[in-house]
């Protein structure tokens, strides 16, 4: 039977062939055509492909991408040939099938050829990505008496475990947007913060790894509500109380990558539009000191006021309004992305954005259903001041504790400076010496608060004074007036 449809088929090759070399190109396609139907016809076979950049953005498929580590991971050791992948953090060797390599998978009884493709385009166009790395696929080719096995049930669980692994073996990568190019960069993400490390009330700190977890298992949630797979969270607070540490103690807890968005590296709106839809899922986009980033409170306002004298016909102006506009990333342009263009790409993303003057933000930035969570990173009270403790002293208990609470009570200083004192000379081996400094330092931050309390109550009482004194002598020249 096999015998029958090969030698059918290779006739149809031939006859094909033949056809290329003689014939006018309008009838060669209109052949070419039948020719397709005659081999799928004598062809039991059925193939579907899976591209690496499908679609308009050229965002990398990740159903490809699960395919790939899913053949890693069952089927390309028995390859004959092999792509080994760089070793790097004493990591396991990672061999992918090379180029035009095929290899047989079974799935309940049944035999599955996958094939990696590549072709190298006929024509060459400028593209920011390499063009290779375009138009590599693999197919799936499968007998079509197993057509529903395949479709129903193998592919999903080729992506689900494909998917499965991605995860488990991800490294985790920093991504920043480079302004030459204003493309993605990116470098292994090595923070150590955790949340166990992170100083910071445990109550608190548990509301937060409770949201997250919630966020992450909410998938079915979203999409009942009808609402995008995303958070929103505002960390605020002064410098040096933890909001950087958080979100690394955020993406290590949730495993997923840190895209750290440079706002004033972006050109305009559609850049960022475009950076942002290039973020991949279970991932964290960071916009840190998001009031120096840009002049978000007023850029709002100036652009409605434009919107407003637009009737003014003046050319020149309206030309210098228009550069202005799409110069620059607006409020709106990052408002409507958060707002509405992540439910067309997928999901899962937290986006972070970290300010010092929580008071100095537009309010339509953070209103609620946009920044989902407001979190205080706020001065060292004593419970975080124990986390620290055990971070870099390895300890739980010290007599000293005492007086450093009562201080904690009195003072206001940072984690930043808290962790400070407690890296002592003598490489945090000595807690009594670390301690002790700990304590010097508080006292003399107690100090200074009592100078500048006493300072301003000083000067308080000097206006007083001086306000006693202007009104007593108007009356006193309102009385002289009215006595002469
Ligand atoms: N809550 C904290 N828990 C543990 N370490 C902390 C904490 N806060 C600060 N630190 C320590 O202080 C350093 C500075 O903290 P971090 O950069 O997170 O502060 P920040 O709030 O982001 O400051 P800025 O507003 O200046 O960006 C960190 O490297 C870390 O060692
Ligand atoms: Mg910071």
């Amino acid at each position: 039977m096999f015998a029958q449809y090969g030698s059918a088929i290779g006739g149809l090759v031939l006859v094909q062939a033949m056809l290329q070399q003689y014939c006018p190109s309008e009838i060669r396609d209109l052949l070419e055509r039948y020719f397709h139907k005659g081999v799928s016809f004598f062809d039991p076979y059925i193939e579907i492909s899976f591209h690496e950049f499908p679609g308009k953005y050229m965002k990398r498929s990740e159903a490809f991408t699960a395919i790939q580590n899913y053949l890693t991971e069952n089927a390309a050791s028995r390859a004959k040939r092999l792509n080994a992948d760089s070793v790097k953090d004493n990591r396991p060797l990672i061999l992918t099938m090379a180029d035009h390599e095929q290899v047989t998978d079974e799935y309940h009884g049944v035999q599955i050829t996958w094939y990696a493709n590549k072709t190298v385009p006929a024509t060459t166009t400028f593209s920011f990505y390499p063009v290779t790395q375009n138009l590599r696929y693999y197919t799936l080719k499968f007998h079509r008496r197993d057509r529903k096995l395949i479709t129903q049930s193998y592919i999903d669980h080729v992506l689900t475990e494909g998917k499965a692994i991605v995860s488990r073996n991800r490294q985790l990568k920093l991504y920043t947007n480079d302004p030459q190019d204003s493309m993605w960069i990116h470098a292994l993400f090595k923070h150590p913060a955790t949340f166990e490390t992170l100083a910071m009330h445990p109550d608190k700190k548990r509301e937060i790894m409770n949201d997250l977890t919630k966020f992450t298992e909410g998938k079915e949630y979203y999409a009942k509500i009808g609402k995008a797979w995303k958070r929103g969270y505002l960390l605020y607070g002064p410098p040096g109380t933890g909001k950087s540490t958080m979100i690394a103690a955020m993406a290590n807890f949730l495993n997923y990558n840190v895209y750290d968005l440079e706002l004033t590296a972006v050109k305009d709106n559609t850049e960022l539009r475009r950076l942002l839809i290039e973020t991949s899922s279970k991932s964290i986009i960071v916009i840190e000191d998001i009031d120096c980033s840009l002049d978000l409170t007023g850029q709002r306002k100036k652009a409605e006021e434009e919107e407003y004298d637009m009737d003014d016909d003046d050319p020149v102006k309206k030309m210098t309004r228009t550069e202005k506009k799409s110069s620059k990333v607006t409020l709106s342009g990052l408002l409507n992305f958060i707002d509405g263009i992540w439910s067309a790409c997928g999901g899962e993303r937290i986006i972070v954005f970290t300010t010092n003057h929580v008071d100095k933000l537009d309010p339509a930035l953070i209103r609620s259903g946009r920044m989902d969570k407001h979190i205080e990173m706020s001065y060292c009270c004593f419970e975080a001041f124990k986390v620290l403790a055990r971070n870099y002293l390895d300890i739980e208990h010290h007599p000293l504790f005492e007086t450093i609470s009562r201080l904690f009570g009195e003072t206001d200083m940072t984690p930043a400076d808290v962790a400070e004192n407690l890296l002592s000379k003598s490489d945090g081996k000595d807690a009594e010496a670390c301690l002790g400094n700990l304590i010097q330092a508080l006292e003399a931050a107690k100090k200074k608060d009592e100078e500048e309390a006493r300072l301003e109550a000083k000067r308080e009482r000097r206006e007083k004074r001086l306000k006693w004194w202007r009104e007593t002598t108007k009356k006193a020249k309102r009385m002289l007036k009215k006595g002469n």
